[in-house]
């Protein structure tokens, strides 16, 4: 049982809320984008409203890669949609960040520095293990009660994650609550249930596409992207050169033997893209499966007009789908008219529910709405997906006892 923000007492308590902001960024390294910022405004404003004192820590890129950038501009943006001043502060566990922390009172809010720029927080640790980490072990005696609204990152064993929550009364944020109550109880949709998995993680949507055929979950699994690029290889089609030195660049090839296995055991509720649309002198250029390989150098970047038909009868009969990862490259004009399409046909089923960071962006820039629920989370609700625990939501359950709320 997890606790929630109905659960804490909220007023005069200094409460660490670790939030999922990781987001693009622009080439001056501010936010690009601030959907995820968005998304823990209500979390946010509540504790603020109820005479909360917050802290709130966040990772952003990775170490090494183009956004792995301070949380300044981050904390700037939190606080033009909070409507109050943010503080922020550059750093996340040491005197001054402590110091920051002390100085707030009852309704301030303070953004510390991305925890990743600490080398402990791109680590993978057991609870009792992250809980002897630095930044935990800085923070916990300035912070009375632990938040996690970072759904999209719990699939991560990190510190911020799971050690302070093994070290201090513990509470899912809204975002966190929403997400578990939709993304757990998938079993108890209507059916039948269609999964649309695309996009480029093959390994992870084979994972998903094995557990919820074994268990019965899926009446049809819809392919797309990468993923129906790899299953067509799988079913023994020739997608030419590009598209398979592709695949093979991403480290995908073993997963061609997975999906086949998966076709042998499942095939008759796995669908398969029908055509797919190739760049052919700088315009789209729809091919059958039975006219392929393309030609020298076009690589299969979106499902064709066939495929979508064929995909839109099979959705017409579901009670619920559920949606992770682009058809094609949408990022491009002429390759996003299958996202755009499939993803809009899915708006008119009773439940539709979309996972994936770059799903959620793909249907922002493409204007589709609609649906039952849209995920923060990528690697997350993937992993939901797949009834797996994920270790910041174990973390939450095994959390320390709280006080009951007074009010
Ligand atoms: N046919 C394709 N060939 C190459 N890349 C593709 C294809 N279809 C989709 N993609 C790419 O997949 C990426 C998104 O996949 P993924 O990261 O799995 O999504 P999400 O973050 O929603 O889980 C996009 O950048 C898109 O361009
Ligand atoms: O963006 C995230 O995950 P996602 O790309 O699966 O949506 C999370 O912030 C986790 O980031 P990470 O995959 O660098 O640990």
């Amino acid at each position: 049982m997890i606790a929630t923000l109905d659960d804490l007492d909220v007023e005069g308590t200094t409460v660490g809320v670790r939030v999922d902001v990781n987001s693009p960024i622009d080439d001056d390294d501010t936010l690009a984008d601030d959907a995820r910022l968005r998304a823990h405004v209500d979390t946010l404003a509540e504790l603020l409203e109820r005479d909360g004192r917050v802290a709130v820590l966040a990772h952003q890129g990775r170490p090494g890669g183009d956004e792995f950038v301070s949380l300044e501009s981050h904390a700037e943006r939190l606080s033009e949609l909070l409507g109050q001043p943010v503080d922020y502060v550059d750093a996340t566990f040491t005197d001054a960040a402590r110091e920051a922390v002390r100085d707030l009172e009852d309704g301030d809010c303070v953004v510390l520095e991305n925890t990743r720029f600490y080398s402990e927080e791109y680590m993978e640790f057991e609870p009792e293990r992250a809980a002897r980490t630095h930044l935990v072990e800085g923070l916990e005696p300035v912070l009375d009660a632990y938040v996690n609204d970072a759904f999209a990152a719990a699939h991560r064993s990190q510190p911020s994650l799971v050690g302070l929550p093994t070290v201090l009364p513990s509470y899912a944020g809204r975002v966190m609550e929403s997400e578990l109550d939709v993304l757990g109880s998938i079993e108890e949709t209507d059916e039948p249930r269609v999964y649309v998995l695309g996009g480029a993680k093959v390994s992870d949507s084979i994972d998903v596409a094995w557990s919820v055929l074994e268990k019965g979950l899926a009446d049809h699994v819809l392919t797309a992207g990468v993923v129906g690029n790899v299953f067509l290889i799988a079913d023994g089609v020739d997608l030419g050169d590009a598209s398979s030195d592709f695949i093979y660049d991403q480290g995908y090839w073993d997963e061609i033997d997975r999906a086949a296995d998966l076709l042998d055991a499942h095939g008759d509720r796995i669908a398969l893209p029908r055509d797919v649309a190739v760049d052919r002198d700088g315009g789209r250029h729809e091919l059958g499966v039975n006219a392929l390989p393309p030609g020298d150098g076009e690589s299969a970047m979106d499902i064709g007009g066939s495929t979508l038909e064929y995909y839109r009868r099979v959705l017409e009969d579901a009670e619920t789908v559920i949606l992770n990862g682009p058809a094609g490259v949408f990022e491009d004009d002429r390759f996003e008219t299958g996202t755009r399409q499939l993803y809009d046909a899915a708006t008119d089923i009773p439940t539709s529910i979309v996972g994936g960071g770059d799903t959620a962006s793909a249907l922002r820039q493409l204007g589709v709405e609609g649906f039952s629920h849209v995920s923060t989370g990528g690697g997350a609700a993937l992993r939901m997906l797949t009834a797996e625990s994920l270790p910041a939501v174990t973390a939450l359950e095994n959390a320390p006892q709280q006080p009951a709320a007074d009010d």
